[in-house]
């Protein structure tokens, strides 16, 4: 059931344990796969339970370890996975752009994470798939709302598919984690193409929510 990646050189400054749920098929493992190895697999078996992988980032100069919990999005899990929740110093909630009733269960998984998480847990939101435009039925407008709606740290956008935007999400988590625990949010000018807005009384806004049809979706 859990399938641990660790890496050789055990050496951080930080550890931060994300939590990754969302309804079965909008991608999760694969979201974690392209995080980890920049990998993508058309034909993905769906989590047993929970796996989880470990990546160590480097931030402002500190190694930043990410341990993230991927969790089976299948309703015969949820037992199981409820008890991960609680050790989380973040969620990610992940929905399917191309599936309106995986964006309408994210009410459900912040449920959940009101429930078994810890209080002060920073929540992001991505919709995943975003390679499928043709088959969109989920503007990006609602996921911002919703994330603001429930006080999350940002949406995005993400493709596992092309590794668009995975990257970003989990670096944006680690600098929140790390403003939570002292350091400086960076500056703009540190933060490259994405575009983002954060949400949380203890942010700011670090760029332009302003998006165009061709650069990652990613504000809110
Ligand atoms: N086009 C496209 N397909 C994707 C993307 N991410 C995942 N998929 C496909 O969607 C299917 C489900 O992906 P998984 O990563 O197994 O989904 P999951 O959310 O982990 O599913 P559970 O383990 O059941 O909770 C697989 O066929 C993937 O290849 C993406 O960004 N774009």
């Amino acid at each position: 059931m859990q399938q641990g990646t660790l890496e050789q050189d055990d050496a951080f400054d930080f550890l931060f344990k994300i939590i990754l749920i969302g309804d079965s098929n909008v991608g999760k493992t694969s979201v974690v796969q392209s995080f980890k190895s920049g990998l993508f697999s058309e034909r993905q078996h769906n989590t047993i339970g929970v796996d989880f992988t470990v990546r160590t980032l480097t931030i402002q100069g500190k190694k930043v370890k990410m341990q993230v919990w991927d969790t089976a999005g299948q309703e015969r899990f949820r037992t199981i996975t409820q008890s991960y929740y609680r050790s989380a110093h973040a969620a990610l909630i992940a929905y399917d752009i191309t599936r309106r009733a995986t964006f309408t269960s994210v009410t459900h998984w912040l449920h959940e994470v009101q429930t078994f998480g810890a209080a002060n847990v920073l929540l992001t939101l991505i919709g995943n798939k975003c390679d499928l435009e043709d088959q969109r039925e989920v503007r990006f407008e609602e996921a911002c709302a919703l994330a603001e709606d429930h006080g999350m740290a940002a949406a995005l956008e993400t493709s596992a598919k092309e590794a668009r935007n995975v990257e970003e999400v989990f670096v944006l988590m680690a600098e929140q984690l790390l403003a939570c625990n002292g350091m400086p949010l960076p500056s703009p000018a540190h933060q490259g193409n994405t575009q983002h807005l954060l949400l949380r009384s203890n942010s700011r806004p670090i760029s332009s929510p302003a998006t165009t049809q061709d650069t990652p979706k990613t504000c809110c």
